[in-house]
C-alpha cells in the first residue's frame, strides 16, 4: 500500500525494539506470573468458537500495546477493509482476495449471486451422491494438490464423526505413482466417483493423475465417464476439454490455499452433507465478523499475527510448532504449512523492495501426544527456542473419557513444562536410578535440567464440529493476513513455486533423450544415473 509506511520505519517498531532490549529479551514467564496474579485473565481472548490463552507468551502489556500501535501504523485495519471490499490487493496477479465472500450469507456482499448459485448446486449434488451411497457410489477419490488437496483432506479427517459411513474418501495428490496405485487397487469403477480438483486445471501432478484415473476407469470396464468424473475449477473450458460434463466453478479471486470454502470443498460436502457444510461456512463467517469488527487489542487473529511478528522480528525465533491435541487435527500442520509459508514466505514487499527483516517462520508439527515422543525433547532442552501452539478440544466425539482426560493432561503438562523448566539444583535432588554410578552428580543434574521460559499459546475449542472447525481455519487465515500486512508483503501470490515447475518441464524430455547439454554437472550426473539401464 503506497501510503502505508514500512513496519521497520514506524515509531512503534523503534519503540518495540527499545522495549525488547530493556524488558522483552529477558522477560521471564515464571516471574511474570508470580508478579501478576491476573496475568491469565489479562492475556486471554474469546473469539467465536475459539478461546485463546496467550499468557504463556514472552510479552507484557507494553509489548501488546506497542504491537497494536504497530498494526495501526502499518494501516492494518485499512488493509483488511480493502481486502474485504474486494479491491485488487493481489497486485502481482491483478486479483481481488475474496475468500470471505464464500462464507457470506445469501445477499450479503460482493459476488453473492454467483457464490450461492454454485454453493446450492454443489450441495444439492453432494446430497445426491450421499443418497446413492452404497448403490451407485462407495468410494470418492479427490485428485488435486496443494490448496486443491490439503484443505478437504484435513477437513475430512477433522470431521470424520460427521462423515457418511457408507462412503470411503480417498485423496490422491502426488505425481508419484505410489500415491494413486494403492488407491485404485481397492476400487470398482462403477462404484467410484473421481473429483478432479484444480483451480487452473493445468497443474502437472493433477492432470497426470486424472489421466491415469480415466485410463484405469476405461480399462476396468467403467461405462459412464460423465457420471463418474466431476471437475472443480476456475477453468471450465479445460475441464470440458478433458471430457468432464459436470463441473463446479469458482473464481480467480479465491486463492488456492483459501479455497476450501468454495467448490474445492466438494469432497467434504459429500462426506458431511449440505447442512453441516453450511455450518462450517457459518463458523468461518463468525470469525470473519470478529476479524472485521473487534478492536485490535481484542481481535484474536490480529493478536496472533502480531505475536508472530514479535517472535520473528524481535526475539528472532525462526519457527513455530503446532501441536494439535486432537487426532482429528492431524493434518492441520500440513495445511498450515501451505497457508502460512506459501502466503508469507516472501522476500520483497508489495513494491518489490528487498526486505531487511524476516517474514514467514517455518511452521511444523504433529498431533500430541505423538510429537511428545519424537521432537519435544528439542523443544524442551534444545538450543533454539520454538514457540509452540497447543490446540485442545474440551469434549471429545468418542466415549473414552479416560483417554481424553489423559490427552488433556498431557497438553497442559507440556505447556507447563516448557514454561516452568527445572533448575540443575532441583534436578540434583532427584534420584536417577538409570545413570552410570561413576557419573558425577552435578553433570547428571545438568543433563536433567530444563531452561524453561519457553513460550506457548493454547487454543481451546469446546468441541470439534463443522462450525468450530470453520472458525478455527478462518482464524488462521486472518492471522496470516495480519502478519503479512505488517511485513508489507503480498500474501496472495506464490511466484516461488514457478521456477521449479519450469525447470521440471525443461528436464522432462531429457529423460528420454539423455541430452545433458547446458546442465550443471550435478544435475547432469544425477540424470545420467537415473537413466542408466
Ligand atoms: O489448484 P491448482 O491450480 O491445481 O493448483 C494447486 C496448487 O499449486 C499452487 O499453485 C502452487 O503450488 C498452489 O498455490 C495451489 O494450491
Amino acid at each position: 500500500m503506497a501510503d502505508a509506511p514500512r513496519c521497520d520505519h514506524t515509531v512503534a517498531w523503534t519503540a518495540l525494539r527499545g522495549h525488547f532490549e530493556a524488558h522483552g529479551r529477558d522477560l521471564d514467564l515464571r516471574t511474570a506470573f508470580a508478579d501478576d496474579p491476573r496475568r491469565f485473565e489479562r492475556f486471554t481472548l474469546q473469539a467465536p468458537e475459539v478461546f485463546a490463552d496467550l499468557s504463556k507468551n514472552r510479552w507484557d502489556e507494553v509489548t501488546r500495546r506497542l504491537l497494536t500501535e504497530l498494526a495501526e501504523a502499518c494501516q492494518l485495519p485499512q488493509r483488511r477493509d480493502r481486502m474485504l471490499a474486494g479491491e485488487p490487493i493481489n497486485t502481482t496477479e491483478g486479483r481481488a482476495v475474496l475468500h470471505t465472500a464464500l462464507r457470506a450469507p445469501r445477499g450479503a456482499g460482493a459476488h453473492s449471486a454467483e457464490v450461492h448459485d454454485v454453493l446450492d448446486r454443489m450441495l444439492a449434488y453432494a446430497d445426491s451422491v450421499r443418497a446413492q451411497a452404497g448403490t451407485t457410489y462407495t468410494d470418492i477419490v479427490n485428485i488435486g494438490i496443494g490448496g486443491s488437496d490439503l484443505g478437504p483432506r484435513m477437513a475430512a479427517i477433522a470431521l470424520q464423526p460427521f462423515c457418511h459411513p457408507g462412503l470411503r474418501l480417498h485423496f490422491v495428490s502426488n505425481v508419484d505413482g505410489h500415491d494413486i496405485t494403492p488407491v485404485l487397487q481397492g476400487l470398482k469403477p462403477e462404484r467410484t466417483l473421481f473429483i478432479i480438483a484444480s483451480k487452473t486445471f493445468t497443474t502437472q501432478e493433477t492432470m497426470a493423475n486424472a489421466q491415469v484415473a480415466r485410463e484405469w476407469f476405461v480399462a476396468h470396464g467403467g461405462q459412464d465417464t460423465a457420471r463418474h468424473f466431476v471437475g472443480v475449477t476456475t477453468n471450465l473450458k479445460a475441464a470440458a476439454e478433458f471430457g468432464i460434463r459436470d463441473t463446479f466453478g469458482f473464481w480467480d479471486w479465491v486463492g488456492g490455499r483459501y479455497s476450501l470454502w468454495s467448490a474445492i470443498g466438494l469432497p467434504l460436502a459429500i462426506a458431511i452433507g449440505a447442512d453441516p457444510f453450511r455450518a462450517f461456512l457459518a463458523g468461518a463467517r463468525a470469525m470473519d465478523e470478529h476479524f472485521a469488527g473487534a478492536p485490535l487489542a481484542q481481535n484474536l487473529p490480529v493478536q496472533l499475527g502480531l505475536l508472530d511478528v514479535w517472535y520473528r522480528n524481535f526475539h528472532g525465533f525462526t519457527s513455530r510448532s503446532v501441536a494439535p491435541y486432537h487426532q482429528g487435527l492431524s493434518r492441520l500442520p500440513a495445511y498450515l504449512q501451505q497457508l502460512e509459508m506459501e502466503s508469507n514466505g516472501k522476500g520483497v514487499d508489495v513494491d518489490g523492495h528487498t526486505l531487511p527483516y524476516g517474514t514467514s517462520p517455518v511452521v511444523w508439527g504433529e498431533p500430541g501426544t505423538n510429537g511428545q515422543h519424537a521432537y519435544f525433547q528439542m523443544l524442551h532442552q534444545g538450543t533454539d527456542v520454538v514457540p509452540v501452539e497447543f490446540i485442545a478440544v474440551k469434549t471429545p466425539s468418542h466415549g473414552h473419557g479416560d483417554l481424553h482426560t489423559k490427552l488433556l493432561a498431557n497438553c497442559l503438562a507440556q505447556s507447563q513444562a516448557l514454561m516452568l523448566g527445572k533448575t540443575a539444583a532441583e534436578a540434583a535432588t532427584e534420584r536417577a536410578p538409570t545413570a552410570s554410578p561413576t557419573l558425577d552428580r552435578d553433570v547428571l543434574a545438568k543433563h536433567r535440567s530444563f531452561p524453561g521460559n519457553r513460550p506457548s499459546t493454547t487454543l481451546l475449542l469446546s468441541a470439534l464440529n463443522p462450525r468450530s472447525f470453520g472458525a478455527l481455519i478462518a482464524l488462521y487465515e486472518h492471522r496470516v493476513f495480519t502478519s503479512g500486512a505488517i511485513w508489507g508483503i503480498n500474501s496472495f501470490d506464490q511466484w516461488g513455486v514457478e521456477l521449479g515447475k519450469a525447470l521440471c518441464n525443461q528436464l522432462l524430455p531429457r529423460f528420454a533423450s539423455g541430452d545433458a547439454a547446458g546442465l550443471d554437472a550435478s544435475t547432469a550426473g544425477l540424470l545420467a544415473m537415473l537413466r542408466a539401464g
